[in-house]
């Protein structure tokens, strides 16, 4: 991804070129990076291939296990913080970031210490907290967070190469935005920390930060010297999806690259979607029982809220499709599953096991007009290659998927009911369902791909 958006064009007076932007190297060209592990290939491939000096260092520093921030990390923080001080106007700062950037650069405005804001953000989490909110609180006590970072490096030009793990891509809140204006104040901070009934049992070197905190965000003028570019992102992800899709001969519709919620109530909208796309193709996409599953699904896509969904757009789109092509859909986002059960699993495969089940239900209630005309397959997988605590990163199931478990002795609500969907496709036809790439070295949120194909004509 880098070796396409970056080059290094002149000799005498060298540029640095993003997606067709340049950027003069007047004097040096330092790099930076903090997330996944393709920033470190990236960052050894930029060295490599385009760094001027012959006296050139690379330094890599490994932390935040678990995306929980540790003294290696504080490490790089301090090294990042204090290469971006010395900088002067004719230096050129070029930042590589990407989700988990937060655990992988805290810099806490002192009082705070490391344990301190490490414990806090932890709770926050467990009380739940979205990312965004999380985010505003770590910007609010870090150095280098909110923009932080940019400031340090004025007066020199910042160039950042952002690869986006939160839905919508907003650059402040992405790694907690070390290069980007924050748009939130520390009375945004004070909220949250209401919200989730933790003010009064802040420690008191955070209360001291929070007392002294300016009661505005820097204004976006001072950021002129930074430019923040996405390159990586759910949108491209799909995009670059449709096309491969399209190649294979699927006429392919992208629904959302937002899909947030309970992953039971995503479930239940794909199930919908798809039972839809079977009606059309049993050509009954006009009739009473479209319309209820038409209703229902806007109700539900309603209820959820997923930002900038436009449903009946799509639901048009898709009457366009008849049974001659196979049809592909495409979605993108991060799901939430509320844990009740002690079993091992991930959203992703917890929402592949879930359509499993919705569709084996709808099927079973279909009649045989509707029923049995259409092949499906659902897949859903997590960009980075890790879905959960697992090996795996995600899963595919079909609507035959109860049944064919059953005669394997699999009973698929009680794994369900345990969040244990890892054990079960690892049981389930001997793991041939679990989709296991191995860490991709990026993450941009999560994947979901419906392919249906009439098997019959009406
Ligand atoms: N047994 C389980 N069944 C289903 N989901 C689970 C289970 N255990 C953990 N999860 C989910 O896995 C996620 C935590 O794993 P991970 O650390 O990979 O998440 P993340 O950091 O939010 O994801 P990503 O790195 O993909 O952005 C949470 O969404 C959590 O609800
Ligand atoms: O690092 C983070 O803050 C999350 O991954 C969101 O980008």
């Amino acid at each position: 991804m880098l070796k396409r958006a970056v080059k290094l064009q002149g000799d005498r007076c060298p540029q640095l070129v993003v997606k067709g932007q340049a950027f003069p190297v007047k004097r040096d060209l330092y790099l930076v990076g903090f997330g996944t592990r393709q920033w470190c290939d990236g960052l050894s491939y930029l060295a490599r291939e385009m760094l001027l000096k012959p006296h050139s260092k690379i330094q890599v520093i490994e932390g935040a296990k678990n995306n929980l921030p540790d003294s290696e990390a504080l490490k790089g923080a301090v090294a990042i913080q204090e290469l971006t001080e010395g900088l002067t106007a004719d230096d050129l700062l070029l930042v590589l970031i990407s989700g988990g950037g937060s655990a992988l650069l805290p810099a806490p405005i002192p009082p705070i210490l490391l344990e301190e804001k490490e414990k806090l953000t932890k709770m926050l989490a467990s009380r739940g907290a979205a990312i965004q909110e999380l985010n505003i609180v770590r910007k609010t006590l870090s150095l280098l967070k909110g923009g932080g970072l940019a400031r340090l490096a004025y007066p020199a030009q910042v160039v950042s190469l952002i690869l986006s793990d939160v839905i919508g891509d907003p650059l402040d809140i992405i790694a907690s935005g070390p290069t980007a204006a924050s748009s939130h104040s520390v009375q945004d901070c004070l909220q949250i920390l209401t919200k989730y009934n933790l003010l009064l049992n802040l420690p008191k070197s955070v209360e001291t930060v929070l007392s002294s905190s300016p009661s505005k965000p820097t204004a976006p003028e001072d950021y002129s010297h930074v430019c923040n570019i996405i390159i990586g992102s759910n949108t491209l992800a799909l995009d670059e999806a449709k096309r491969q899709a399209e190649g294979l001969g699927y006429a392919t519709l992208i629904l959302s690259t937002a899909i947030c919620g309970e992953v039971s109530r995503i479930a239940t909208l794909y199930c919908q979607l798809i039972r839809l796309v079977c009606l059309g193709f049993a050509g009954l996409g006009e009739g009473p029982l479209s319309d209820k599953v038409r209703g229902n699904l806007l109700q539900l896509a309603a209820e959820l809220e997923i930002p900038g969904l436009n449903l009946a757009e799509f639901l048009h789109a898709l009457r366009g499709l008849g049974p001659e092509r196979p049809v592909c859909i495409l979605a993108g986002g991060e799901t939430t599953v509320q844990l009740q059960g002690t079993g091992k699993g991930g959203r992703n495969q917890e929402l592949a096991l879930r359509v499993g089940l919705g569709l084996h239900r709808a099927q079973a209630m279909e009649t045989s007009s509707t029923s049995g005309r259409c092949e499906i397959v659902f897949l859903s997988g997590g960009t980075d290659g890790q879905d959960g605590p697992t090996e795996a990163a995600g899963a595919f199931c079909s609507p035959e998927l109860v049944d064919e478990a059953l005669q394997e002795g699999l009973d698929v609500e009680a794994f369900l009911s345990n969040n244990d969907s890892y054990t079960f496709f690892s049981q389930f036809q001997g793991g041939h369902h679990l989709l296991v790439t191995g860490l991709t070295g990026t993450n941009v949120m999560d994947i979901q791909t419906i392919l249906i194909r009439a098997t019959e004509r009406s």
